[in-house]
């Protein structure tokens, strides 16, 4: 029970003494809550620095797969994530898929939109031409707000002006377009939507309400296909399995639904792993899924002539190598340097690569022997410490569940209790 969540100027304090402040208002002890400080002082202050009331850190497991080779070059993938099972099946299928030449990659420019609403327009149509007209002078505006952004080939490029049909009224909406080169670009492209706020209400004649990126980055889709030999996947009926899953997924939202998480298992454990924002990745992933009006598969699977299976996924990929933790966080450095990457174009092409064989990866178990073996084999170990094994007992616990075919907690807390009797 919290005494009072009322604390006016926590955020002024340091980590050590909001800890503190936690400890009195929660009752607890520092041994109850002292795992969330991190191992070394520095990260805690970087930390601090990132965002806001920090009191510790959560450090995630980083794992790196193996095998991928993309557009013929080989890469060493970071990836951070809490589930088991991930890398594994990422590695599993990259090898698979080397067999026929890796992974094939492409993108589009890094575009972004940022879109800024007018609201009370009296005429919404003449608005919209009026935008139109004064494309040069917005444009300009917009460019003005970063120039070192235009001069390495980026800045705003375009416009386009929507009109938005809202219960009871009638917004016009501009989407600037602007490349963003190495950038995520959200900080970016808010700056140029904001400076532009009142030169667009006073030609479009309404107030600005909203400036701000759109998360549906449609323009900056990246692209991936892989060919999967048949025989080293298990054979035509893993193949046709696969297939069949991939239509479950097209014709089913609810199965759409895990499919797309899957791909998303791989994805978001690398644009974490480099600092980049695993919410705007995700909110463009399933945005695109649903871009049809139906939500559905972001991935396609057919057989080739040769009955191998050919797999392919594309989606939106805002990832950058410049702002955000990216530069801020010495792990997302570390794994940016790992990955030997030259633009963010690049790694939204890894990005997606990964997405592809995390989803090849858990279709082929699903049509072969099962998501529980592998998976949940290597899950055991947490299972094992959830039930409270300690340092030799984890491995020794994790065998015995793997070894009886069911990785339950319930079995796991009988078998430590049977190890810690001296009988396991
Ligand atoms: C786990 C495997 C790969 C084992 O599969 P296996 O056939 O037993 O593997 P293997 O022992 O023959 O090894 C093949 C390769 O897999 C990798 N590999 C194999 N074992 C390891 C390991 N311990 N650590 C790291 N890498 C490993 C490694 O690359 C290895 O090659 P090698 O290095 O020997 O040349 C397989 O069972 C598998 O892919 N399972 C699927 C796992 C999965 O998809 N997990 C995601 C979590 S479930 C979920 O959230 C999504 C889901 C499933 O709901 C999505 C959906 O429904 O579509
Ligand atoms: N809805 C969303 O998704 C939102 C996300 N965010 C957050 O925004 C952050 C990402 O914004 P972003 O604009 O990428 O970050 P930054 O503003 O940190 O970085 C972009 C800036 O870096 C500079 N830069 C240096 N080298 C390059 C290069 N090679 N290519 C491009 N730019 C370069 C440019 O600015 P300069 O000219 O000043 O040097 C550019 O404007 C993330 O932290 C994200 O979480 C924020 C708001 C909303």
């Amino acid at each position: 029970m919290v005494t009072s969540s009322r604390l006016p100027g926590f955020y002024k304090l340091s980590p050590s003494e909001r800890l503190n402040t936690v400890l009195q208002a929660t009752g607890l002890e520092i041994g109850q809550l002292g795992a969330v400080l991190p191992a070394d002082d520095q990260m805690l202050a970087i930390a601090d620095r990132m965002i806001e009331n920090v009191i510790g850190a959560l450090s995630v497991p980083l794992a790196v797969a193996a095998n991928f080779k993309i557009n013929g070059k080989d890469y060493l993938i970071p990836m951070a994530t809490e589930e088991p099972s991930v890398v594994a099946a990422a590695s599993n299928m990259a090898s698979v898929a080397r067999i026929h030449g890796g992974f094939h990659a492409s993108s589009d420019q890094p575009i972004m939109i940022s879109q800024i609403q007018v609201v009370g327009a009296p005429d919404p149509h003449g608005a919209r031409l009026r935008l139109y007209e004064r494309r040069r002078d917005i444009l300009d505006l917009a460019n003005e707000q970063d120039p070192f952004l235009v001069k390495l080939g980026g800045g705003a490029k375009d416009i386009k002006v929507r009109i938005i049909e809202a219960p009871g009224a009638s917004h016009v909406v501009l989407h600037l377009i602007v490349d963003v080169r190495d950038a995520m670009g959200a900080n970016a492209v808010n700056t140029m939507a904001e400076a532009l706020a009142p030169l667009v209400s006073e030609i479009a004649g309404g107030r600005v309400r909203l400036r701000i990126l759109s998360n549906k980055a449609d323009l900056r889709l990246a692209r991936v296909r892989a060919i999967y030999d048949r025989d080293a996947l298990g054979g035509e009926d893993v193949v046709n399995g696969i297939i069949d899953a991939y239509d479950f997924a097209v014709a089913d939202p609810y199965r759409a639904a895990t499919h797309n998480k899957g791909i998303m298992n791989g994805i978001t454990a690398v644009v974490l792993a480099t600092g980049n924002d695993t919410r705007a990745v995700e909110a463009g992933a399933h945005c695109h899924a649903a871009a049809s009006g139906r939500y559905t598969s972001l991935s396609h699977y057919e057989k080739d002539t040769n009955g191998n299976l050919v797999g392919t996924l594309e989606l939106p990929m805002a990832v950058g190598l410049v702002g955000g933790a990216t530069k801020t966080h010495p792990v997302a450095q570390a794994s940016v340097r790992m990955l030997g990457v030259e633009s963010a174009q690049e790694l939204a092409q890894i990005i997606t690569a990964v997405g592809l064989a995390q989803n090849t990866g858990a279709l082929r178990a699903l049509a072969a022997e099962g998501i529980q073996k592998g998976h949940m084999s290597l899950h055991a170990r947490n299972v094992a410490i959830a039930a409270g094994a300690d340092g030799d007992e984890i491995e020794h616990v994790a065998a015995r569940l793997k070894q009886a075919g069911n990785v339950r907690l319930d079995i796991a807390q009988k078998v430590l209790e049977e190890v810690r009797a001296g009988a396991g």
